[in-house]
């Protein structure tokens, strides 16, 4: 949470004119309730069963930016789903940038609680390990701007897959 995938997700999207989705908003358009209702009403698994479903849906669309909630490694299937069927990029950033992030809006139900930097920190040690189970790339994004992230990211995927043609038509 506040690594940026939504921001640097939408970016990325127009640089390489693809389309961009984030499963949040996805879950949120189908449920037709935000995401802090469904936690409240469903919990946090019933707004996990609605992430995975989500998440197998939209890895099966082709040429997309797609962006998801920072929690879709917990499952497996969700990590699997990303690593097979598209290339997975870990925004890695200090829990101090994360909370400076995430303190302005009230969005993130895990995080309404009197010590959210503790949550991150656990949040992290748990996910850490399975963000680099599925990821291609990892890139650093604090004390970074959003646009200097986007241009990391087009230089490490070509020099990663200089197969991949469609980057050569961004403007890097
Ligand atoms: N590299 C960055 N530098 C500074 N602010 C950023 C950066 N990336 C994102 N932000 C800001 O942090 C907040 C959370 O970003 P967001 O894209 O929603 O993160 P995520 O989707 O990973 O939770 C937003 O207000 C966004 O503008
Ligand atoms: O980390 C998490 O478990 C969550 C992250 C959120 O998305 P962002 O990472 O975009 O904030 C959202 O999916 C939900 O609040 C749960
Ligand atoms: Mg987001």
């Amino acid at each position: 949470m506040g690594a940026g995938k939504s921001t640097i997700g939408r970016l990325l999207s127009q640089e390489l004119d693809r389309e961009f989705i984030d499963s949040d908003k996805v879950i949120e358009e189908r449920s037709g309730a935000n995401i802090p209702w469904i936690f409240d009403v469903e919990g946090e698994e019933g707004f996990r069963d609605r992430e995975t479903a989500a998440i197998d849906e939209l890895t099966q669309l082709n040429d997309i930016i797609l962006a998801t909630g920072g929690g879709v490694v917990l499952r497996e299937e969700n990590r699997q789903h990303l690593k097979n069927r598209g290339i997975v990029i870990y925004l890695l950033t200090s829990i101090e940038q994360q909370l400076e992030r995430t303190s302005k809006d009230r969005n993130r139900p895990l995080l309404q609680t009197a010590d959210p930097e503790a949550v991150l920190k656990r949040l992290f040690n748990q996910r850490d390990p399975l963000y680099r189970s599925c990821c291609d790339l990892i890139i650093r994004t604090d004390k970074r701007h959003p646009r200097a992230v986007v241009q990391e990211i087009l230089k490490q995927i070509k020099q990663k897959h200089p197969d991949l043609h469609f980057l050569d038509a961004s403007h890097f």
